[in-house]
């Protein structure tokens, strides 16, 4: 009999058939109390899960006795309980890789919109206010040349600093638990303190993970070391950054603009002050996606959760002790 396996997300017809030809296979929508309650005998029974933005914790954990593996359409896995699913040899697999480049250019994206204003002096020309030559009230910041900063230099930090090295001629600084030889040579990248890099750089750019540690890493002390004429880029986890700290100092003017993928709360909700700034780029969390990064994610995610229910692991698990 093929393996019970519980599908929380949309996939596209080709990937669900794949999926279907391994597992039995139960769409839902969500991972809701109220959902896993009225499912209760296909949650007792699965194996496997596939899904994405759904919190996986101990108490959820009650109600899947034969979970073996859970398998994220993201990179990101902090509404995972790792600890929780290790105890219980539970494999937990991830989609790195196939989603760097495109996050990469939203970087780019964001950094490139708030320096030169994109999305406000776009919104001033569908609102009918170019009338003529425009003056400095329209202009925006140079972006080549500037010093950029880069905190988390891992797979998306990398290629954010190849795009801002070879792109824009911008030095690079970095942060990481770990020097990273590869950016070094490649895009003369300089390793430094949290407080030197926010000191000195023109763009701090998040490609953080959210963890205890990186939780609020940025606040009001931190953003209080940037230049006033820094811009902040936050891609990485809304909670890496104390959003009341940051709307302060946008709102104090000792911060010059932030560009955000990722809030505290998602979706931002509509009261939020950020919504009312002309500095602030928001976006709502498009970092990878594009239909073809989309797809492609899905189809890891699929392979994935393929690769941990028949024993065939090579990749892409967060927890590969489980698998001995
Ligand atoms: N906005 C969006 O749509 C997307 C957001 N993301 C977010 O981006 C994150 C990063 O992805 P990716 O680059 O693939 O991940 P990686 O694991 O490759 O890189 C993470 C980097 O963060 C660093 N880091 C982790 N903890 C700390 C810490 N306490 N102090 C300093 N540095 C730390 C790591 O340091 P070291 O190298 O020293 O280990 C590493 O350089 C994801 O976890 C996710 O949250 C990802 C995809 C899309
Ligand atoms: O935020 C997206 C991810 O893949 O992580």
């Amino acid at each position: 009999m093929k393996p019970s396996v519980i599908l929380y997300k949309k996939l596209p017809d080709d990937l669900l058939a794949r999926l279907e030809s391994h597992f039995n296979v139960t769409q839902l929508n969500d991972l809701s109390p109220q959902t896993v309650k009225q499912n209760a005998a296909a949650f007792a029974e699965a194996e496997g899960i596939l899904g994405s933005s759904e919190k996986v914790d101990e108490t959820f954990l009650t109600h899947t006795p034969k979970l073996r593996a859970a398998s994220t359409v993201s990179v990101g896995y902090d509404n995972f309980d790792v600890a929780a699913l290790t105890a219980r040899r539970i494999a937990l697999m991830h989609t790195p890789s196939v989603l760097t480049e495109t996050v990469a250019d939203t970087m780019m994206m964001l950094v490139l919109a708030t320096a030169r204003r994109a999305v406000e002096v776009a919104e001033r020309v569908k609102a009918g206010e170019w009338q003529g030559s425009i003056g400095p009230d329209w202009f925006g910041i140079d972006v080549h040349h500037k010093t950029l900063g880069i905190l988390g230099m891992g797979r998306i930090g990398l290629a954010l600093a190849q795009r801002a090295h070879f792109g824009f001629s911008m030095p690079i600084l970095y942060n990481a638990r770990r020097h990273h030889q590869e950016a070094e040579d490649r895009f003369d990248a300089r390793y430094c303190d949290l407080d030197t890099l926010l000191a000195e750089s023109d763009f701090v750019c998040i490609s953080l993970p959210l963890t205890e540690e990186t939780h609020h890493m940025i606040g009001a002390e931190q953003l209080a070391k940037m230049k006033s004429s820094a811009i902040l880029i936050n891609a990485g986890r809304g909670p890496v950054v104390d959003e009341k700290a940051l709307i302060q100092a946008l709102q104090n003017g000792t911060l010059h603009a932030a560009g955000l993928d990722v809030f505290e709360q998602e979706p931002l909700p509509v009261n939020s002050p950020l919504l009312e700034m002309p500095n602030v780029v928001a976006l709502p969390h498009i970092g990878s996606a594009t239909h073809e990064t989309r797809y492609n994610m899905a189809a890891c995610a699929v392979d994935n959760l393929i690769a941990a229910l028949t024993g065939e692991v090579k990749e892409n698990c967060v927890n590969p002790q489980v698998l001995s």
